[in-house]
Parts: structure tokens; sequence; C-alpha cells
């Protein structure tokens, strides 16, 4: 039995800890609850020690145009809010179906800048139509060299640069091929490139690891919040900048630290994601909201 939410002026609210290939998440029900978040609560929240503990939160909202089931907000662990995320994308599927707020199986979901298509098949894995990956400069504040969106990024004069390809599926990624995911330097280069002022919006850094044309091993340090076991939108910029290098066929399998993805890309269009939703549990948290204090 939920507490009153309103009893004595204290507010709860109630919220689902979710994960994607353990890439995990705070989901709120922001339909039926009226929230309402600062930077500073998403923060605490995020605190694996002295909060819930997340990646990301997301916020599941009414939709603001039509012919779109819901808007879905997303937030790092930093309190920054984001243009996309996509394993947390395949556990808003879940949520709202779980939650009873929709019964399709087919969803459409309004993000920061377009529109996604999620399909929850009967084996509960969901497959999101992730849009087109953003390789024009203008997307990605690069001064582009076009040869397959392959750049070099100077990180110290007294090393030679590296070459990254940076591509951007609504947030900005920036792929590094490695030899060896298991001995690549994520926890010393990947703060270096997640704020390199070629990116001014800071950015995600994948390091791929080739096995053949249809697998992968990839890491990501996550912008806003660090190595996470796994990130959907990181797997698509990754599949994209190992096709355009003409080194991956159009469906790849990538195993991440927290398990396996599909990604599709015929080379033009949308890239397509397949995946794993996982509830983990409820819960309900007191809460003073902001715009009530
Ligand atoms: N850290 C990302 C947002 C979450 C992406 C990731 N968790 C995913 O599954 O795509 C960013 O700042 O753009």
């Amino acid at each position: 039995m939920a507490p009153d939410s309103s009893s004595a002026g204290k507010k709860t609210l109630r919220f689902t800890k979710m994960h994607g290939l353990g890439n995990d998440f705070m989901v709120i029900d922001g339909v039926t609850q009226d929230v309402h978040l600062t930077a500073a609560q998403i923060q605490r929240w995020a605190d694996r020690n002295f909060g819930i503990g997340f990646d990301q939160l997301l916020l599941v909202e009414p939709p603001a145009e039509p012919n779109v089931d819901f808007r879905y907000r997303i937030f790092n662990a930093d309190g920054d809010e984001v243009e996309h995320c996509g394993n947390g994308a395949r556990c808003f599927a879940r949520f709202v179906l779980d939650q009873g707020l929709t019964h399709k199986r087919v969803i459409r979901v309004a993000i920061q800048k377009g529109t996604l298509e999620l399909h929850v098949h009967d084996d509960n894995t969901v497959t999101v139509d992730m849009g087109r990956p953003q390789l024009q400069p203008e997307h990605i504040p690069f001064i582009a060299n076009e040869q397959h969106s392959v750049y070099p990024l100077l990180i110290s004069e007294h090393e030679p640069a590296l070459e990254i390809s940076a591509v951007s599926m609504g947030n900005p990624h920036c792929v590094i091929l490695v030899n060896d995911v298991d001995k690549a330097p994520v926890q010393a280069l990947g703060p270096l490139v997640e704020n390199h002022d070629a990116f001014p919006k800071r950015c995600n850094v994948g390091f791929l690891q080739i096995l053949n044309r249809h697998e992968g091993r990839l890491r990501v340090f996550e912008r806003g919040v660090g190595e996470t076991l796994a990130c959907g939108t990181g797997a698509c910029a990754a599949m994209v900048a190992g096709r355009l290098r003409g080194l991956f066929d159009t469906n790849v399998t990538l195993h991440l630290l927290g398990g396996d993805l599909e990604i599709s890309w015929s080379g033009d269009g949308s890239v397509l994601m397949t995946g794993p939703a996982t509830k983990v549990f409820e819960g309900y948290i007191p809460w003073n909201n902001p715009t009530h204090n």
C-alpha cells in the first residue's frame, strides 16, 4: 500500500529502479505525479552512498504534441539534462507498460530533439528506432576533414593526435578504436576527451575493439557520469563509426561490460538498437516538490 503522498504536507515521490545491461536509472512517472526537479536534487538522489544511486534519471511526461504517446526527459547523474539515452528508451517502454500508462506495444515518444518509435517484443526486449546518426560538423563542433567523420584530436603536445570518429545520435559521441578494450585507458583518457574543448557540450567517449565484421567489444566513459556498464547511444555511435570506416557490415552485435546489444544500420537512414530492459524495484522517497516549498 503506497504511503499517502499528501499526509501532513510531507510529500513522497514514487519511482522505479531499472537498468539496461547494468546502465541504471531512477524512472519517475511525471504523468500522474506533479514533478519538478532541480539539478541539486538529482545529484543527491544519484549518489550511490547517500542517495538512491543511478547513472541517469528518466522523467516520463505527457506528450506536448499530437501523434506522440509520451515525452521522456533524461538527466545525467551530474544533474544536466541531455538529448538522448538508448538504454533508457528501452526501460521507458517497459515502465509505461508496467505502470499501465499505455497498453501499446509500439510506442512513440518525444525526446529533446525528435521522436523515437519503440517496439516492445514478447520476450521483453525492445527495439528502438534511434533516428539517423548525425555526422555533419554542425552537429559535431569539429573542423571536419570529412574523411569518414574521422578527425585528429590532440590531447597533449607530447603525444601524437588521437584518430577519433565523431558521431552524434542527438548526443555527442567520440569513438576511439583500440586493440583490446580490457587494456584501454578508459579512466585516464575518458575525462580528457569528455572535457576536450573540441566538444563545447562535452561528449561521451567510446573505446571500440573490432572483433570481426559482425562483432565488437565496447566500453564507454559517459558524459556527466563516468564509465557505465553499457551505453545505448554509445553502441549506436560505435557501430556507425565502424561501418563508416568499412569495418562493420549492416548488423552488428556489440559486447558491453553489462551484456550485448544488437545494432543495425544500412549506412543510411535510422540506426536500430535491440536489447533488454529490467525492473529492479519500486520505491518511495520523501520529497518537498521545489515548486511548493
Ligand atoms: N551520458 C549520455 C546520456 C545517457 C546515454 C546512455 N546512458 C545511453 O544508454 O544512451 C550523454 O550525456 O549524452
